[in-house]
């Protein structure tokens, strides 16, 4: 045993692009966070995450691709074992807070139950609130369509409305924040554009109590403790049976896919733009998330940063240098209904590369965005 007092650990969660990663770099440039651990988990097979977090000071942890709340479960205990045991033994700086950033399809609820109720974590972390992040743009129709934004809004003990700067509908706006008092009563709602989900604000936000939140929580905290006891046979939304690869992203829900191209070939700006404006705006609802770190013809030493979420692209953005030795492309997608082929023959046709059987972008522009039938 140990008289160490327990380490403050933050849950960060919120859904695929609500903007959790933009604000842990704010985050983390707060001395409030000097002396900070991040562990980053992402949902597909390249995580660029970890490329992307500017982490100023302190350790960052990669865990496993999957979601957290599923098979990568044992490696986040794993993990955060491992991190306790080398600061025991001095192997790494002594952080003085954890931060976890879930994939934005983390069910949260598994995750708290994963830390509070293991005896020995439970006595060396000690969970300081769960943070969500909502995007006031996609929130609504999120919440709508996916479960899994509603338990991440509902534990919440701040949530960080993300993206008001996009909103252009004050009475959509009124109607999410309303609905999100509905969701998580006792929760601060605080506005990022606004500068309002400062570190103060976001952090010490006290132990994690079910009680406080609505009924629900309690509940679905409850069933994941049974199904530990259970020998956790898998998720209510991922099919019993299913093969038991403990890294197979696609097992989520059946209809959600991650994939990811890697290219080493150089794409020009102008197709560049094309592809990133052709693609949400013909299939934006379907593209939950696109991420990707892109090297250009004009500028192959600076690569470039894009993101998509649902129909919104936001600004790319240019880095001064790679931020790993790997400098090709990476693309990122979770996609929903929408096949992977149909996502990599239009990239292949802007980017020109060749494909044996495939016309080529001309040829392909005649009708770029129909989805082949019959293909997802
Ligand atoms: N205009 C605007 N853009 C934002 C805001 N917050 C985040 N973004 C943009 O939204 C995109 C996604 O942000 P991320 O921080 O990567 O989102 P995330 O939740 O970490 O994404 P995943 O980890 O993939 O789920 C990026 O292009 C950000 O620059 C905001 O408040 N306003």
């Amino acid at each position: 045993m140990t008289t160490t007092a327990p380490i403050p650990l933050t849950i960060l969660t919120g859904f695929l692009g609500a903007g959790k990663t933009t604000l842990l770099n704010r985050l983390l440039r707060d001395p409030a966070l000097a002396d900070t651990v991040v562990l980053v988990n992402e949902f597909g097979e390249i995580g660029l995450d970890h490329l992307l977090i500017e982490a100023v000071s302190g350790d960052m942890v990669l865990l496993a691709s999957g979601c957290l709340c599923c098979t990568v479960r044992g490696d986040l205990v794993a993990a955060l074992e491992d991190l306790i045991a080398r600061r025991d033994e001095g192997r790494v700086a002594p952080f003085r807070r954890a931060v976890i950033e879930t994939t934005g399809l983390a069910d949260p609820a598994p995750v708290l139950q994963a830390v509070m109720s293991h005896p020995y974590l439970a006595t060396r972390y000690a969970i300081d609130g769960v943070v969500t992040a909502v995007d006031a743009v996609n929130g609504d129709a999120t919440l709508d369509m996916h479960a899994e934004a509603v338990k991440q809004v509902a534990v919440a003990d701040r949530l960080a409305l993300t993206k008001t700067d996009l909103a252009t509908d004050p009475a959509a706006l009124a109607a999410l924040k309303a609905r999100l008092r509905r969701l998580a009563p006792g929760a601060r709602i605080l506005d990022v554009a606004k500068g309002e989900a400062t570190a103060e604000a976001l952090l010490d936000a006290g132990p994690f109590d079910a009680s406080a939140k609505i009924p629900d929580v309690a509940r679905w905290l409850n069933e994941e403790a049974y199904r530990d006891a259970a020998g956790h046979e898998g998720h209510h939304h991922a099919p019993a049976g299913e093969g038991q690869d403990a890294h197979d992203v696609n097992r989520h829900d059946e209809h959600i896919r991650a994939f990811s191209f890697a290219t080493d070939r150089p794409v020009s700006m102008a197709a560049l733009d094309m592809f990133l404006t052709l693609l949400p705006s013909a299939h934006g609802a379907k593209i939950l998330r696109m991420k990707g770190i892109v090297k250009t013809v004009e500028s192959p030493d600076r690569p470039i940063v894009v993101h998509g979420v649902q129909h919104v692209l936001h600004p790319p953005v240019m880095l001064p240098a790679w931020p790993d030795a790997d400098r090709r492309t990476r693309l990122v997608f979770i996609t929903r209904d929408l096949p992977e082929d149909f996502v990599r023959k239009m990239w292949d046709a802007f980017a020109g590369t060749p494909r044996i059987d495939e016309p080529d972008a001309q040829a392909l522009m005649h009708n770029p965005l129909a989805i082949p039938r019959g293909d997802g």
